[in-house]
């Protein structure tokens, strides 16, 4: 697919990208998903394409960074979309300003913020749009527009897109260029001049006037919204970059899993989980910090996986002496932990929900990479009750496989069986919701598969060897 490239617009499409690849069925933008089981909102946010916002002064290097991250992501179908490119037609009055150096290009008003909204919310949707052009010399919208066709990346890049609540609040991630001042200044007085045909004395001016104040009360406050704040004096970054890269990689990864898979639940990322994993993944962390880190990546895990469990509303009166609606944890349930590294869950567990009966299911992994069942030892009532299955680490679905088949075979009911997992590898993932589809499946990072020797890759190793070696 060739898509013309516009002044201020680009885009990546690789080869193997179809339109048809980003269809999204029955969602909305306020759609949340319910479970059968319980009544909690999924973590689904992700069925839309993941939306960058890259904020910044001007001439701060926001392009760059866009530019550096699409490179980054070149297998990826990445969109950009400036907000230069909404500015409105000026009307003959306003002409009459600018040409005076007296009307004001760096407040949200000098913007058709509707339209880019509008433009921003189709692609959410994955519909292609039709994005205006700007002519920055005759400070009017060109007839033409540039057709920009749905991805799995949107980047929107612009001054005040941080600043702009409504599209802030719909972003996934929130990334700051941060450029000295008087840098800014300097690259701002040579594009204006190269570009856009104007006078060093008249874009000094303008920066005095307009562009300065405007930084001072939007554009530096919205800095405070952001996921990440980017230092870019030296016009590089690359640590900052591969960082973002990684991220989006990983939920791009998440993305296509979780469109197939209703049941399968990724718990949101942020730069905490990420930073638990970096520790528990890092093959130099010690024994005392894995077992720190793995603890409470568990606990998220189970808090995020007791969320899919069904409950009932309750109400209650306040110390207030106020009536607080509000819903009563289910009865009924009971852990099973996969021996060893399952076991490791139990603690999380046990901490979120006082006096659970645990039990445990012990496979062995044969040389035909089969599991033979070796001990089991379950809850006598256990086909009455909701299950929450431990075990780390999901890799070719063996296991879980196996384990799940020994819990319906007790008459456990497949709909009541919440698999808590903390990496999951596609294979796996696939595996156990095509054999289980009933089965929910909540885990915290998914990885990038399995490799030769059933090994997850990048992984985090012998979960059971690195929890509970001496
Ligand atoms: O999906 P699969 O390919 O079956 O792999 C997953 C299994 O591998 C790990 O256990 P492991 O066999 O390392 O045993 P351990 O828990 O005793 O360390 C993990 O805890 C799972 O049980
Ligand atoms: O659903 C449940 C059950 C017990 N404890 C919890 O915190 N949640």
């Amino acid at each position: 697919m060739n898509i013309p490239m516009p002044a201020n617009v680009s885009t990546v499409l690789p080869n193997s990208y179809s339109s048809t690849d980003n269809v999204i069925e029955g969602t909305s933008p306020n759609s949340t998903r319910r479970t059968t089981q319980g009544g909690s909102p999924s973590f689904r946010q992700l069925r839309h394409p993941f939306l960058i916002g890259v904020a910044g002064g001007t001439a701060s290097g926001k392009t760059t960074v866009c530019d550096r991250i699409m490179q980054r992501l070149n297998d990826q179908c990445v969109v950009m979309l400036c907000q230069d490119s909404f500015y409105r037609s000026l009307t003959e009055t306003e002409l009459k300003l600018a040409a005076a150096k007296n009307y004001n290009f760096d407040i949200p008003e000098a913007f058709d913020q509707d339209l880019m909204m509008n433009c921003i919310d189709k692609l959410r949707n994955g519909l292609s749009v039709d994005i205006p052009t700007y002519d920055f010399t005759t400070h009017s919208r060109a007839a033409a527009t540039q057709h920009v066709e749905p991805a799995d990346v949107v980047i929107v890049e612009g001054i005040l897109v941080l600043h702009m609540e409504k599209i802030r609040n719909l972003l996934h991630m929130k990334i700051y260029v941060d450029t000295d001042d008087d840098v800014r200044l300097a690259r701002r007085i040579q594009r204006d001049v190269t570009e856009r045909g104007r006078d060093v004395g008249g874009v000094i001016e303008q920066y005095t006037k307009f562009v300065k104040p405007a930084f001072d009360q939007f554009i530096g406050p919205s800095r405070r919204y952001a996921d990440i704040i980017i230092p870019w004096q030296r016009g590089d970054n690359s640590v900052a970059i591969d960082l973002i890269t990684e991220h989006i990689k990983l939920k791009l990864q998440q993305h296509d899993l979780i469109r197939i898979y209703p049941k399968l639940q990724v718990i949101p990322s942020n730069f905490q989980t990420r930073g638990m994993h970096t520790i528990l993944r890092d093959r130099d962390t010690s024994k005392n910090d894995f077992v720190f880190y793995g603890n409470r990546m568990c606990r998220l895990v189970v808090e995020a996986g007791l969320g899919f469990l069904p409950f009932k509303e309750k109400s209650v009166i306040t110390p207030a002496g106020e009536p607080y609606t509000g819903v009563e944890f289910a009865r009924g349930i009971c852990g099973v932990s996969v021996i060893r590294s399952g076991e490791a869950m139990e603690n999380a567990l046990r901490e979120c929900c006082q006096g659970i009966k645990i039990g445990k299911i012990l496979v062995h992994r044969n040389e035909k990479n089969e599991n033979d069942l070796i001990y089991q030892k379950l809850p006598n009532d256990i086909s009455q009750r909701s299950v929450l299955l431990l075990d780390p680490v999901l890799g070719t679905g063996n296991t879980a496989c196996k384990v799940l088949r020994v819990l319906l075979e007790k008459g456990v009911q497949e709909s009541k069986i919440l698999f808590l997992t903390m990496i999951a590898a596609p294979e796996g993932v696939h595996r156990v919701c095509r054999e289980h589809p009933q089965v929910t499946i909540i885990t915290s990072e998914i990885d990038r598969g399995i490799n030769e020797d059933f090994v997850v890759v990048p992984g985090i190793g012998e979960f059971g060897d690195r929890f509970f070696s001496s």
